[in-house]
């Protein structure tokens, strides 16, 4: 695990009289420093810098007499616990104080109103048209609405609402044509509030054109300095970033400024509680737009500090979003551009980004921020996009951006996240390292049954094995004794490796079944009658424990009414038994029993096409092996052989389709052989690791159905040879 180091820095490092900026996470709280009691530190502004270029008037030398003594600590502190921006709201968002009867309200609004939230209120609503001076806290103000001028007459149709406490503002235009409403508080995420934002600035506003004396931003102060410093980004960096600072009353929040080709367009400020603001009506586009001009590889984060970590590790060529990341990925169709409020920016800098061939999406790595590179690559181009792996912090946790690996990896640990950026996912479209994974699990055989489960015949054993999620078809002449070797099998796998089934048979009655399975499970008759043959039949006793592990074992799915099922029916059934019971395999027997209804237009092998896809979707989703019993077609010159796979009734499907293909046949001719001997032909084997085509015998138990494995017959050698 690694230790991070701990981060406590003061606000000026050349002066013993600063206060102290603890860093947690990537916050800073201000306290006092012991010292000097109520003190803190202001900043003057950049008037007096001898700098040129407006990229170059940011920084004040890191000079003590720029140092001033500022308000006590008490006065200003509750700001830094607020939240810093505005936003707009409905107005209804707002409640509007009532009157407390028996109170002096002309000295408790005195008490109340803060003027610098006051101040920084008014302000807002100036930037936005409003003239907020002429509204007093806790009063109503007639205006005349910035957005609609009040009509032809031109009347005051602006109601404006100043909060008692002068932290927030709401309005509404009581013209009809109009109606513009909202709210603002001096201090407030402007996060959650976009796309309201955007819409009444489309009503009303065009953007702004701002200057950083306009703004009335100013160069870093040197404990801002220090906090980049203490992140990794050097001066440098800043500089050549135009990253600024600004003063609104006791605060000192940091101003990265966003350009176009060098000019100032907007705006975005952090404050010591990283809360974020920006200036309102001005153009959304990229921060860090200029650098990616021509760029034909571009890097997108989600945050200014993560773009100016990237060029500490060498990559200009890098732009933050403005807005930060949606809470989850968006489930409506893509919005017309018009309508892509929340991405204004991405249409805004279009030009710049249409040129890109490879754009690394190095987003955070909570869901936020993959939710952003997911709205990023629809609206891009999941096709030129890349994406990033953040490092592993230790067993738990990776590092969450570009930032928190330069500070605790260093650059060239971020150069490496960048340079091993791999391909933006596309749904269907995978490459085999997506796999390595699955591919390992099956090499080590760590997830059992790999090589398939014996099927406890051991001349079987290099012919067929039986593998989850695979299909087999089993087909034979009727009465060759199909469904007599499927329940044996199941038998034996249940004994041998304790799996279980659900089983579909529409031609047993259900104590029919039981009694097979039973004999076969006991290996005594279930009767004392005929096929017994003198056999002491199966006792009470073994009959109450046949009865429980018949319930342990199996499923039985039916259809109680006269109906026949359908395919979908059954793998319905199925996949709950798969859920419930963990069933292991799913015996159909047979496909002519199922509900075979198709819409006209589509052919038997069409129909067989599709509900074998149903089936093998089903047993490769739920790793459940599936035996389907499918009988041949009428054989008009039938000699008395085993039937060919393609004879199955209904389609070639059948043998093209399943992964394994199984003939059952008996013999009936006593000169060919004992008249018990059953032939198991593997006619399919797609799986060459399980098994390969041939023949073995078997011998049938008539007395407790059981198989077992049989000598080749001499007839049958020489017939072979
Ligand atoms: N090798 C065998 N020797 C003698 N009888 C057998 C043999 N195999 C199966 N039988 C008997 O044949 C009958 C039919 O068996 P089973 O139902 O398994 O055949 P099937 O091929 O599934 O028939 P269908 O095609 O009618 O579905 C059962 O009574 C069974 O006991």
């Amino acid at each position: 695990m690694l230790l991070l180091p701990q981060r406590k820095l003061f606000l000026s490092p050349n002066s013993s009289s600063s206060r102290i900026i603890f860093m947690g996470s990537k916050n800073f709280l201000l306290s006092k420093s012991s010292t000097t009691p109520h003190e803190h530190i202001r900043l003057p502004h950049c008037c007096s810098c001898s700098c040129s270029s407006s990229r170059n008037q940011f920084f004040h030398s890191n000079n003590r007499k720029n140092l001033i003594r500022f308000a006590p600590l008490k006065h200003f502190s509750p700001l830094y616990q607020r939240a810093s921006g505005y936003s707009y709201r409905p107005h209804a968002a707002l409640p509007i104080p009532r009157p407390i009867p028996g109170v002096n309200f002309e000295s408790l609004e005195r008490q109340l109103v803060d003027q610098n939230q006051l101040m920084i209120l008014r302000q807002k609503l100036q930037e936005i048209g409003i003239d907020g001076d002429a509204c007093m806290p806790g009063q109503y103000s007639g205006l005349i609405c910035p957005s609609c001028k009040g009509g032809n007459s031109g009347e005051k149709s602006l109601s404006l609402y100043i909060t008692e406490d002068g932290g927030a503002a709401m309005w509404t235009c009581f013209r009809a044509k109009c109606g513009w409403k909202g709210s603002t508080r001096a201090f407030a995420d402007v996060k959650s509030t976009f796309a309201r934002m955007s819409k009444i600035t489309k009503i009303k506003q065009s953007t702004r054109v701002i200057t950083e004396e306009s703004l009335g931003l100013e160069p870093l102060c040197n404990e801002l300095l220090a906090y980049f410093a203490e992140r990794m980004i050097s001066g440098e960096t800043l500089r050549r970033n135009a990253v600024m600072q600004k003063r609104t009353g006791d605060q000192i929040a940091i101003a990265f400024t966003y350009r176009r080709n060098d000019e100032l367009v907007g705006c975005k400020y952090r404050d010591i509680t990283k809360k974020f603001w920006q200036e309102a009506n001005t153009e959304k586009i990229f921060y860090g737009l200029d650098d990616i001009n021509d760029a034909s590889d571009i890097i997108i984060v989600e945050g200014e500090i993560d773009k100016l970590a990237m060029e500490e590790a060498g990559f200009k060529n890098c732009v933050s979003v403005p807005d930060g990341a949606p809470p989850k990925v968006s489930d409506k169709a893509l919005p017309s551009e018009e309508e892509d409020t929340k991405y204004q920016y991405l249409w805004n800098c279009k030009d710049y980004t249409s040129k890109a061939s490879r754009i690394i999406l190095a987003t955070d790595g909570d869901p936020p921020g993959q939710a952003l590179a997911e709205e990023l690559a629809r609206r891009l181009g999941r096709e030129r996009c890349w994406r990033v792996k953040w490092p592993r912090k230790n067993d738990t946790e990776s590092f969450k951006d570009a930032n928190e690996v330069l500070m605790y990896m260093g650059p060239d640990a971020l150069r490496e996240v960048i340079e091993n950026a791999e391909l933006y996912p596309i749904r269907g479209l995978f490459n085999f390292k997506d796999y390595f994974g699955e591919i390992d699990d099956y090499y080590h055989q760590s997830l059992g049954f790999e090589l398939g489960v014996s099927t406890g015949w051991s001349c079987l054993n290099e012919l067929y094995n039986v593998v989850p999620g695979e299909l087999t078809i089993v087909t034979g002449v009727p009465n060759s004794g199909k469904s007599e070797w499927i329940d044996a099998l199941l038998c034996n796998l249940n004994r041998n490796v304790g799996w279980k089934f659900a089983l579909c048979s529409m031609e047993n009655k259900v104590r029919e079944h039981a009694r097979k399975l039973l004999e076969k499970h006991i290996k005594k008759p279930f009767f004392d009658v005929r096929y017994g043959e003198s056999v002491e039949r199966m006792s009470i006793e073994e009959l109450e424990q046949g009865k429980k592990w018949l319930s342990d074992s199996f499923s039985l799915i039916r259809c109680e009414d006269d109906c026949l099922p359908s395919i979908n029916w059954v793998l319905d059934l199925a996949r709950i038994a798969v859920l419930r019971h963990g069933v292991n395999g799913l015996v159909i027997d047979p496909y002519n029993e199922l509900d075979h209804q198709r819409p006209p237009n589509q052919t038997e092998t069409e129909y067989v096409s599709q509900m074998l896809t149903k089936i093998k979707r089903f047993a490769q989703h739920h790793g459940c092996h599936v035996w389907f019993v499918a009988h041949p077609r009428q054989l008009h010159n039938w000699i008395g052989g085993p039937p060919n796979l393609y004879d199955i009734s209904g389609s070639a499907h059948f043998i093209n389709k399943c992964d394994n293909g199984i003939v059952i046949h008996r013999n009936r001719d006593p000169d060919a052989g004992p008249i018990d001997l059953v032939q198991v032909c593997i006619r399919k084997v797609r799986n060459k690791v399980i098994g390969t085509i041939g023949e073995a015998y078997l011998s049938y138990n008539r007395v407790t159905g059981e198989y077992m494995d049989a000598s080749v017959p001499d007839q049958i050698k020489k017939r072979r040879i």
